[in-house]
């Protein structure tokens, strides 16, 4: 295949003649007619071509061809490191080239495509496409429409669209329409959105698998259609912590070029029933008390967070619990190695033959998956019981423009496992410095009242004597499963189980699940406080979480290393500037 693939000829740019081979992997071009030392050579990797037009094509502002019989142009991503130090920025490159004789432009564009199709199997072709028009500076639409649209039209991707009317539409969507035909799932919007997709694709899967959610000893499908993020949100920690940067144009080359990254997902239960799945942040005392009062202040946009951070950060508070964790294998990986996971991380690529040994693909299935969980026993579990500030669990670093290096900077994408941050209670001078350190470089565990555990799966429950102040404060079981406004009893029996109890109608929680308002207007210290999961309210306190590796796929490959690519990016820029100055003289 390779060598059928492979092609090279003389190509014009600019009225400049370039040694053009294509083979198979990458497309390449040198400059010929220079002296040796000024020969420098651009190297696209084929999977990076975005696509390939006859004539010369314009696509911005406005597509544009003049339909020349010997030319021919090619986009490909063209990485700048203008966009900061932690990841980088992607943009659309594109170079005409002319050739000899219309034969050979058609050779290239042919064998181009060819190689295309060998070299990026995953990219899609058809995809379903959600905006939430109310997220984040309410601009989803506007994103989708000018940055994304004309690039997936260049990349020949047909879309469907839908702009939500109401929250949960999207989920609903994915469990109960028809979804033949598409490659995968794009949301434009932040977490919570993410989150709806996310619900949406698990459930469908184990629906037609016949799974049953609620057991957290049953080993999930992993979903077939890969999820796509352009950021549209307030946190978006999602895409932060896959792609390393806020840029819907990055996102979407991901999309289109149909990167694959897995992604460890958390079930969370509550008395034999799933309640919801977490990727980011499943964070009980401030990060509950943060997201619980932040929602009051939904008008600020995504600057509620901070105002909402001081408000709680003020109040002071901590909470008793009793925190149970099954610690994951410590010779593979421990939350301070300092070691960061990155595109191509190999703590996850052995993970996947740990969680998929017969396969190469974590996309099929085999019934040994998960076996660790099921056979640990109960001793296996380590349990404390004190005063926490707070206590969080995330899958994978959490990182997000407020913190770069996120909730635990070591964390991994897919390697099955979450990392469980116990903050202790301590003065409030000592919390400041913890919250502080997130957004610096500073070991944020490297504190006396701090303590981080890569773990399998967590228990949470209330001291005892807690449960019943408790299950009164927030409502109660019954309270949600009976309440018909909730939705909840109907969203129970539509997806056949007991998912998405947080469909809880979210006014109702804040006056009667959410112990953080109730105590700001009676100014009585609560017992309590409430869960954030991915910036959905709990209606529970007493939950157990299990981490599920690799259970979804995003269009992304992980952050990718700035210092390693910067040789890479100057190399190629400089090239194009030279050529650029050139064309003008
Ligand atoms: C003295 C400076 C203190 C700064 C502390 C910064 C800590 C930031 C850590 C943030 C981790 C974020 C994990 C992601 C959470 C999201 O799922 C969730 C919902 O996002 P969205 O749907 O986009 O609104 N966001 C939050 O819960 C916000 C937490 C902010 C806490 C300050
Ligand atoms: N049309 C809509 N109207 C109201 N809420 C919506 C709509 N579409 C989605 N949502 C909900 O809005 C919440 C926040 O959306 P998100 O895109 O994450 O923005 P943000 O990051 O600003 O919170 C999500 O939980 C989602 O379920
Ligand atoms: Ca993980």
């Amino acid at each position: 295949m390779e060598t059928n693939l492979r092609l090279e000829s003389s190509l014009w740019v600019d009225n400049k003649r370039y040694r053009a081979v294509l083979t198979g992997w990458h497309f390449n071009w040198t400059e010929l007619d220079k002296k040796n030392h000024d020969k420098k050579t651009i190297s696209v990797p084929v999977a990076e071509v975005v696509g390939v037009e006859e004539g010369r094509v314009e696509i911005l502002p406005q597509k544009s061809v003049e339909d020349t019989d010997k030319d021919f142009t090619v986009f490909y991503v063209k990485r700048s490191s203008g966009g900061g130090s932690y990841g980088l920025h992607w943009r659309l490159g594109k170079t005409q080239f002319s050739c000899l004789s219309r034969v050979l432009r058609d050779q290239w564009t042919k064998h181009l495509r060819a190689a295309l199709k060998t070299h990026s199997p995953l990219r899609p072709h058809r995809l379903l496409v959600f905006i939430n028009p109310f997220g984040g500076k309410k601009k989803g639409r506007e994103i989708y429409h000018s940055l994304v649209s004309p690039l997936f039209e260049l990349a020949g991707i047909s879309s469907h669209v839908i702009v939500t009317e109401r929250a949960n539409q999207a989920r609903d969507h994915l469990l109960k329409k028809d979804l033949t035909g598409f490659d995968g799932v794009v949301c434009v919007g932040g977490d919570g959105m993410f989150s709806e997709i996310l619900h949406g694709l698990i459930g469908r899967t184990q629906q037609e698998a016949g799974l049953c959610e609620n057991d957290p000893t049953v080993t999930l499908h992993p979903c077939p259609l890969h999820i796509g993020i352009i950021p549209a949100g307030s946190t978006d920690c999602v895409c932060f912590a896959t792609v390393g940067v806020i840029d819907p144009v990055t996102s979407a080359l991901h999309i289109i070029i149909g990167d694959s990254q897995p992604l460890d997902v958390s079930s969370v239960h509550q008395a034999s029933a799933l309640v919801r799945y977490s990727v980011s942040l499943l964070g009980y005392g401030f990060y509950g008390d943060v997201l619980a009062e932040s929602e009051k202040h939904r008008w600020m946009g995504p600057l509620r967070y901070d105002y909402s951070g001081t408000v709680v950060y003020l109040s002071n508070r901590s909470y008793g619990g009793i925190v149970q964790y099954l610690p994951a294998d410590p010779v593979l990986s421990s939350p301070r190695d300092r070691t960061r996971c990155l595109a191509g991380c190999s703590v996850c690529s052995r993970s996947t033959e740990r969680l998929f040994p017969h396969s190469s693909d974590s996309s099929s299935l085999h019934s040994s998956h998960y076996s660790h969980f099921n056979n640990d026993s109960e001793g296996d579990w380590v349990s404390v019981e004190g005063r926490f500030r707070c206590v969080s669990l995330t899958c994978m670093s959490s990182s997000c423009p407020k913190s770069p290096l996120g909730l635990s900077p070591s964390a991994h994408l897919a390697d099955g496992t979450g990392d469980l941050i116990l903050v202790w209670d301590t003065h409030p001078l000592g919390f400041l410095k913890y919250l502080y350190r997130h957004t610096s470089s500073q070991d944020q565990f490297d504190l006396p009242f701090v303590e981080v555990h890569r773990v399998k799966a967590v228990r949470f429950s209330l001291p005892p004597g807690k449960e019943e102040e408790s299950f009164d404060e927030i409502g109660g079981q019954n309270d949600v499963v009976d309440d018909e406004e909730t939705g909840y009893i109907e969203t129970a029996s539509r997806t056949g189980s007991q998912q998405h109890l947080a469909d809880a109608d979210l006014t109702k929680r804040q006056k009667t699940a959410n112990p953080f308002l109730c105590c700001t207007a009676c100014s009585k210290a609560p017992a309590v406080s409430v869960w954030n999961c991915d910036g959905e309210l709990l209606p529970f306190t007493e939950i157990l979480c299990r981490i599920h590796g690799q259970l979804v796929r995003l269009y992304a490959r992980g952050i990718e290393d700035g210092a390693a690519m910067q040789d890479y990016v100057e190399e190629n820029d400089k090239h194009e500037r030279i050529s650029y100055i050139n064309s003008l003289t």
